[in-house]
């Protein structure tokens, strides 16, 4: 079997390319309003995320109420072997590499992966690296993490490029859903400079000034989820900022 880059991780690609960078938005499948949020992002994500924590439950026809809505790609982000939906196009295929405990660096990927092939899922590889605040969070606790300090970011940047060794081409700067405070600057940048991986940051991200530093400092892509669980309307405002810092990168 050729391993092929497909549809979805081309788009994201493009999109870096020509803007500079991506603006993903997350949604829990457990949250009630699904459908004003998916109405609501519809002409700002570049894609969707799915995926939550805990507690994933009707996730095909969280799925598919999405799809109908926005005609967004879908992009699964599994918390665990049930956060796979045949309806979506893609999943984020990750190792937590920062986890204390092998389920969550090779287990659970390992035992999707079936799954993911007979649902003829999109896999994206990806390092998925929990970073100081991340321990608080939701994902802290269930994914075990061996937390990466702020104020040590050639850590992180190590990190992405053993990812990029092992041959993924995403990492994932996680401060945690509801973080307190996002990944900082120097963190992004370095990792940016020393492995030169696609980067995706999220976690705490809810200004869009905020965002905007962070694709200066070297993100491709930005997650916001929380932020329009609180105000929707935020979403419009996240993406003038992310694509205005997207372009200046470009011009630079
Ligand atoms: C590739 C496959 C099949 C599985 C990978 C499974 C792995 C490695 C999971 C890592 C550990 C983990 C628990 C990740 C969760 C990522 C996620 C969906 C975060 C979304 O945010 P929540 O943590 O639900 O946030 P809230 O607390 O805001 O709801
Ligand atoms: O909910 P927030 O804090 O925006 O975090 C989004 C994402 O990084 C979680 O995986
Ligand atoms: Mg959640």
């Amino acid at each position: 079997m050729d391993i092929k880059i497909g549809k979805v991780e081309k788009k994201l690609n493009q999109i870096i390319e020509d803007e500079g960078a991506v603006y993903l938005t997350l949604l829990d499948p457990e949250e009630e309003n699904i459908e004003e949020i998916a109405e609501n992002i519809k002409d700002y994500a570049d894609a969707v995320m799915i995926g939550g924590s805990v507690g994933v439950v009707n996730l095909d026809n969280t799925v598919k109420k999405v799809k109908k809505i926005t005609n967004l790609p879908i992009i699964l982000f599994p918390g665990n072997v049930d956060g796979l939906s045949r309806y979506a196009d893609a999943v984020f295929y990750m190792s937590l590499m920062n986890s204390l405990n092998t389920y969550w660096a090779i287990t659970a990927p390992t035992l999707g992966s079936i799954t993911i092939l007979k649902y003829n899922l999109e896999p994206i590889p990806m390092a998925y690296l929990c970073i100081e605040p991340a321990r608080k969070t939701a994902v802290g606790y269930v994914g075990e993490i061996r937390e990466i300090p702020q104020n040590k970011p050639k850590i992180t940047a190590m990190y992405c490029l053993s990812a990029k060794f092992f041959g993924m081409r995403w990492a994932y700067l996680e401060a945690g859903s509801g973080a307190e405070y996002p990944v900082n600057n120097e963190t992004i940048s370095m990792a940016k400079k020393l492995s030169d991986i696609n980067l995706i940051v999220g976690g705490g991200i809810r200004k869009p000034e905020i965002a905007y530093e962070k694709v200066l400092a070297g993100a491709d892509v930005i997650v916001t989820g929380n932020l329009l669980e609180e105000d929707v309307k935020a979403v419009e405002m996240m993406y003038d900022y992310i694509k205005k810092a997207g372009r200046e990168k470009l011009k630079n």
